[in-house]
């Protein structure tokens, strides 16, 4: 587990984070949204122990992560321009995880380049950005690490390999220890991927959330109810989050499971009444709306 308590760091006078307070559990994958300058990466850095926190601490598996080579040793940071050596080919890397990392798996990442596809003797400054980012993805993959801290690694991924590569992280998910960790600028980039998202807000955390519960609890509905006074009972008897009526079709996000709001609407006696399924920016902006926040430029 990944316990960050009352983090906060500065760069001179600009405070990069504000109190984070979060725990990451173990065997999610967890996704961090946030702006530019938001502070992802510096949140990542501290998590790896490259960057010290001024104040709070950062526990990996209960040990404070800075200058901690056992606590490193589970940890692998995949930062947003991935590093290679000059003139490196993929086997040159292989060659240098396998003595950085003693449980890398050489034998799963010849399989894998071949399955992607990528030439292991051609030199990686020749690859587009894409496939930089495959090789980086594989080879943190392949680290073995308990904890693998992505730096923006999915955004600008074609469908086909994001696809891949979830699928690969399900397979190391069921296989072994493994707790993934991505922040990126877009909820839509980490919607299919992750299954619990921090949302990161000027330095703080805003929300932390379970996806499957969030959409558990919060649910969108069309309805047409023809008494006025059976849709105002309506509204005010459900948690409303946001509701819009367009003609005679009433559209409500509300908090509570299916069935409890469709309870509700069916005592109205609607002539229509509809679930429709919720997008993760939807529920992100329901529930920071409710906060008092206008994020719906910045997160999209
Ligand atoms: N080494 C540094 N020196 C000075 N300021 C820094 C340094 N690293 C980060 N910052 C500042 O800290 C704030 C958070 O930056 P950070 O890189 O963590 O944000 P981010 O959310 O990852 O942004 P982006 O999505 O643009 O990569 C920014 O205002 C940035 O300018």
């Amino acid at each position: 587990m990944i316990e960050i308590n009352g983090v906060n760091k500065s760069f001179g006078s600009l405070k990069a984070l504000d109190n984070i307070i979060a725990t990451i559990q173990e065997g999610s994958i967890f996704g961090l949204v946030g702006t530019n300058g938001a502070g992802k990466s510096t949140l990542l850095r501290i998590l790896c122990g490259v960057l010290k926190a001024d104040t709070g601490t950062a526990l990996i598996d209960g040990e404070d992560v800075y200058e901690n080579p056992h606590a490193k040793e589970k940890v692998c940071f995949l930062s947003d321009t991935a590093y290679f050596f000059p003139n490196a080919t993929i086997r040159t890397m292989q060659n240098y995880y396998e003595i950085v990392y003693p449980n890398f798996n050489s034998e799963r990442f010849e399989e894998l380049v071949e399955k992607f596809g990528l030439d292991r003797n051609r030199k990686i400054n020749s690859f587009s950005k894409g496939m930089k980012k495959q090789v980086s993805v594989l080879l943190g993959i392949c680290t073995g690490t308990k904890y693998l801290l992505c730096d923006e690694t999915f955004d600008g991924l074609d469908p086909v390999m994001r696809q891949a590569v979830k699928s690969i992280f399900a397979m190391e998910l069921m296989n072994r220890q493994f707790t993934p960790v991505i922040a990126s600028h877009s909820l839509r980039e980490l919607e299919d991927i992750c299954d619990h998202v921090g949302l990161l807000y000027k330095g703080g955390i805003l929300l932390s959330k379970d996806l499957e519960d969030m959409k558990f609890h919060i649910h969108k509905v069309q309805c047409v109810i023809q008494d006025p006074v059976k849709e105002e009972e309506l509204l005010t008897e459900l948690h409303v989050l946001q509701h819009d009526k367009r003609g005679s079709l009433l559209t409500v996000v509300a908090r509570g499971t299916k069935q409890e709001i469709l309870m509700s609407i069916e005592d109205k006696h609607p002539i229509f009444s509809e679930v429709l399924p919720l997008t993760l920016e939807e529920i992100f902006i329901s529930e920071t709306e409710v906060a008092g926040y206008d994020i719906k430029n910045l997160i999209l």
